[in-house]
């Protein structure tokens, strides 16, 4: 007898022990499954995408700024849409973002790296390796198959290099999911058609697995329903690769197509830079 009630005294104390257990440690155990972030992105290290902090930027000293934004963040994994009126500073943020300029004061910081404390053969590599660029006339090197023009840029990733069969077929992959069929591979870019020229643009954009994708007004030429189509393809990329994506365009109408929008006029304390003086294209 004395033996069971031993028996049943360490049950017991087995149950107490399993119950404080439920009590202390599933809570904590549900708060973190609770406050993980809903994009799969995040999980990798649930740093903002884009974070800028007291930005200036002008074109040559004493110059006056093209831009001037207190604080904005992009979390990783969101969109972002970019508009204002010709003149506002688009283009110019976007090159900030690539680290093709470097901001005349405050801070840029793109994936959790500063981009103004890279020398500019690190600002490339940065740019090369985690940001796809899409570019308003596609900038596809006319003389070039799509193929080649795909591997470019994975040769400028400078990731390790993969088996040329590998990167071909990630590439076909890509563009066939793109909808195009497997022998425009083969085609010079320059044979395309613009609704072609796009989908490798979006490829070769996409085709190193960025964290990042900028584009500058890829749709400013297209009618209506390749606009749609474009935006369509385009976004769907975005979203199975978790990537975030910063977008500039004219049309206003696009914004549906983001979680967030930054309007540049309302951040910039200069409303109408375009009329500035001393504004021009030539440094
Ligand atoms: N390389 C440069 N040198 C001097 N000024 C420049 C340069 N590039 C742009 N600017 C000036 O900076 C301002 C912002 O130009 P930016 O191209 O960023 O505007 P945007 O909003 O992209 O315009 P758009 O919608 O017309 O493309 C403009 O006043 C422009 O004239």
């Amino acid at each position: 007898m004395r033996a069971i009630g031993c028996v049943s005294n360490k049950k017991v104390i087995g149950y107490i022990i399993i119950f404080v257990y439920c009590l202390t440690i599933n809570p904590i155990f549900i708060i973190v499954v609770m406050s993980k972030p809903a994009s799969p992105f995040h999980k990798i290290d649930g740093k903002c995408a884009v974070e800028l902090h007291d930005l200036q930027f002008s074109y040559g000293q004493g110059r006056q700024s093209v831009l001037n934004i207190d604080k904005w963040q992009l979390p990783q994994g969101e969109s972002a849409f970019i508009y204002g009126p010709s003149g506002s500073g688009k283009s110019t943020l976007l090159n900030l973002l690539g680290g093709l300029l470097i901001p005349t004061s405050g801070a840029v910081n793109v994936l959790g790296t500063e981009i103004s404390k890279l020398s500019g053969p690190q600002r490339d590599k940065f740019r090369a390796r985690h940001i796809g660029i899409i570019f308003q006339q596609f900038n596809l090197i006319p003389w070039l198959t799509v193929a080649d023009n795909i591997a470019v840029a994975q040769h400028f990733s400078g990731r390790k290099a993969a088996p040329k069969g590998q990167m071909v077929s990630r590439a076909a992959e890509l563009l066939e999911k793109l909808g195009l069929a497997k022998d425009v591979m083969q085609h010079k870019t320059r044979a395309l058609s613009i609704g072609q020229q796009q989908r490798v643009a979006i490829a070769r954009a996409l085709i190193n697995a960025p964290e990042l994708i900028i584009a500058d007004e890829p749709t400013s030429a297209l009618d209506t329903e390749s606009r749609d189509d474009f935006m369509a393809l385009l976004m769907a990329c975005v979203k199975e690769s978790c990537a975030s994506i910063v977008f500039v365009s004219h049309d206003r109408s696009l914004a549906r197509y983001f979680n967030t929008e930054l309007n540049l006029t309302s951040l910039n304390a200069v409303p109408d830079i375009a009329q500035s003086e001393g504004a021009s294209h030539d440094s």
